[in-house]
């Protein structure tokens, strides 16, 4: 694969989506976006509009198609759409991917990466998990919030792909302003952000309140520290070698957010909007049982969600 004119593909040009494709496009990479109906409609008319807390205001061209539309071939996709929405967009992935692309998912489910790999076995599906806050403000608008937006992605053990290959990825992202991670353990990264995200959408799900109660000692903190300890425990079984107590890492980032801060799995439900709670919620006590861990919290706050 070259160093540079790396064509990239958005498969969910949304809060996080859109954000890596409008950093690419200001930097001049090739980049094209998958969206649909009035959004997609927006971008094509009016272009990309972005409004970052890092980049500032802007409007982008940016070729953009539906997953059905779309017939080109991409070095690089992204897939940034939600855990819910990933099996919308395999055949895209088996259309435009050739025998180098190399596919590159976002999502907060943990298991994504296997996921997709096991639905496109000719396919090099890598893993990768984002630190951002970004979100669709409007139709053909993302807002970026924050000064945080940092992308960790790696090959699974099974996986192979060039170290050329990953480094010129992270040199266009680096470019874009996006800080960009190689992983030397994704699995471990992409649990470590899955446990985090669980605990904190299901926490403030579960009590209907913000990240300023789990601040706070008590009752919600209690339940954040007792799914934080649960997943902990799975992933030791998991075998997963944590750099530092995750139970303690967990707090660290919770007691580091604005107060007012929710999970977008949260917002979605409180829209009575599709959400991410199968993946983040569900599939952590299916992945328990199959290791034989008791996960009591999650088994308790579950029963809210059925
Ligand atoms: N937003 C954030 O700040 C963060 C999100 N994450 C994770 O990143 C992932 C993506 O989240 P986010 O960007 O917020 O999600 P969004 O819902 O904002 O974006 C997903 C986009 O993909 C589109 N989409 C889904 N399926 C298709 C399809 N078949 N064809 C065309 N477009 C499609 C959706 O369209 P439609 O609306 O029509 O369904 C939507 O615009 C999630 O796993 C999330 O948990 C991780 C860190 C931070
Ligand atoms: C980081 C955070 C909390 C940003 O919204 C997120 O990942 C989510 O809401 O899913």
């Amino acid at each position: 694969m070259a160093n540079s004119n790396l064509k990239y593909l958005i498969a969910g040009t949304g809060g996080v989506g859109g954000s890596i494709a409008a950093f690419l496009s200001l930097s001049g990479k090739d980049v094209t976006c998958i969206a649909r109906g009035e959004h997609l409609a927006a971008i094509r008319g009016n272009g990309l509009q972005l409004h970052s807390d890092l980049k500032g205001e802007h409007c982008l061209k940016v070729a953009a198609f539906t997953a059905e539309e779309f017939q080109g071939k991409a070095d690089v996709i992204f897939v940034c759409v939600k855990g819910y929405s990933v099996d919308s967009i395999t055949e895209l992935i088996k259309r435009a991917s050739h025998e180098r692309t190399v596919v590159i998912p976002i999502l907060n489910v943990y298991g994504t990466g296997p996921r997709i790999q096991r639905l496109v076995p000719g396919v090099t599906v890598l893993d990768g998990c984002i630190y951002i806050v970004g979100f669709v403000s409007g139709r053909g608008e993302i807002t970026q919030m924050g000064k945080i937006f940092r992308l960790v992605y790696g090959a699974h053990r099974s996986t192979i792909v060039s170290r050329e290959t990953l480094e010129a990825v992270q040199r266009d992202l680096q470019e874009s302003g996006i800080k960009a991670d190689i992983s030397d353990d994704i699995d471990r990264d992409t649990f470590v952000k899955w446990s985090f995200i669980s605990a904190m959408a299901v926490t403030g799900a579960y009590y209907d309140v913000p990240m300023g109660e789990v601040q706070k000692p008590g009752k919600v903190r209690d339940t954040f520290i007792g799914l934080s300890q649960e997943s902990a425990a799975l992933g030791r079984k998991l075998g997963i070698e944590f750099k530092e107590d995750i139970v303690e890492y967990n707090l660290k980032v919770i007691d580091k957010l604005a107060p007012e801060s929710t999970a977008s799995m949260q917002k979605d439900m409180a829209k009575g909007h599709q959400s991410e709670v199968q993946g983040l919620l569900f599939d952590m006590i299916t992945a328990a049982e199959e290791q034989g861990i008791e996960v009591l919290t999650y088994r308790m706050v579950a029963e809210k969600f059925k």
